[in-house]
């Protein structure tokens, strides 16, 4: 394993090289909270292309930007500047309206606490999404059976929410995102309501759909373990993108390319983990979520970048990772 440069996911992202879009590509992108003296720069000039098939993670410390830059990248929350694009669509101009419906329509989600509405049956909560969207009952049902079945739940079709075990009740919030074929599968901390065995069978889930469907995930997590599971894991600390380190597993992982075993797994773990220990250490020695615009003290900016080859420059606030990362 080795954190590579992220060559491989330009090439296979970007327009500008003649290729197809990217599923999701974040440029400049900026969300500042507050205003003046009480500005929290929460995001700072992030840069990142997911291509089609993709699977990463974001990990940081507490308060480094997770939460908001995947809100930033569905268009939950706009960006206070930069360019948000997915499938090559931009994002930042659309109106609410036209918001909710390309969510509804194009991005899956999955969330830590399930959001499975608690009246209706697995099948009815994972056709929702395409009964919203206008598919007739019958087709709808046949592709939430459709959809169960790949989760492994086609015998739990008939059952609520509340008859189901936290495992199942997250497969069920999977088939619904996988649903519509959404371009985008976002998920927030998706294991951390799951036990650890109950958690493995949720990743290898989500690596099936990119692997065997083509989904592009874009996964936030506090655990290594899940983390291990992407192709590639961005680090944030004080709203920039710090470092990048390209999976083992992955097939652009240039040591153990395509080796996805439980060994190669768990070295990729200990290897995000000690990376996540050095981002801590660096942010509880002085670098909190910054007030007020202006670069200069993030972790990126200290003495010596964090981790390695992925790792910021210290004289430019961030942005030269930042750009590694598209
Ligand atoms: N609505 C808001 N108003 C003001 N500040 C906000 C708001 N949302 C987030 N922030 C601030 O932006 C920064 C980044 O927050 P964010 O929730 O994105 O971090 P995170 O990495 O997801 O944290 P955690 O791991 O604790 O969930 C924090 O300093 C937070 O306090």
């Amino acid at each position: 394993m080795m954190n590579v440069d992220d060559e491989t996911y330009r090439r296979a992202g970007s327009a500008a090289a003649g290729g197809p879009p990217a599923a999701l590509a974040l440029t400049g992108v900026t969300r500042r909270y507050g205003r003046r003296g009480a500005a929290v720069e929460a995001l700072r000039g992030i840069e990142v292309e997911l291509p089609r098939g993709s699977f990463t993670a974001v990990m940081g410390p507490s308060g480094s930007g997770k939460s908001t830059l995947l809100q930033c990248a569905v268009g939950l929350d706009r960006p206070t500047a930069g360019s948000v694009r997915l499938g090559g669509q931009e994002l930042t101009g659309m109106g609410r309206r036209a918001l909710t419906r390309l969510r509804r329509e194009r991005i899956g989600f999955v969330f830590q606490s399930f959001n499975l509405l608690p009246a209706l049956t697995a099948e009815q909560n994972v056709g929702l999404p395409l009964r919203l969207a206008g598919t007739g009952s019958r087709r709808a049902r046949t592709l939430a059976r459709e959809a169960l079945g790949r989760v492994g739940l086609a015998e739990r079709a008939g059952r609520r929410p509340a008859e189901l075990s936290g495992g199942q009740q997250q497969r069920v919030a999977l088939a619904r995102a996988l649903v519509t074929a959404p371009e985008i599968v976002c998920a927030d901390e998706p294991t951390g309501a799951l036990d650890p065995a109950t958690a493995e069978e949720m990743l290898g889930l989500l690596r099936g759909a990119v692997d065997m469907l083509g989904a592009t995930v874009l996964m936030v997590t506090h655990d290594p373990a899940a983390a291990a599971h992407a192709d590639r894991v961005l680090f944030l600390a004080d709203g920039m993108l710090v470092d990048t380190y390209v999976c083992a597993g992955s097939a652009d992982g240039a040591d153990g390319a395509g080796d996805r075993s439980g060994d190669a797994r768990t070295g990729a773990a200990a290897h995000i983990a000690r990376r996540m220990r050095a981002l801590a250490g660096r942010t509880r020695s002085g670098a909190g979520p910054r007030s007020g615009p202006g670069p200069g003290s993030g972790p990126g900016s200290g003495p010596e970048s964090v981790g390695g080859a992925g790792s910021v420059p210290p004289a430019d606030g961030g942005r030269a990772a930042a750009g590694r990362a598209a």
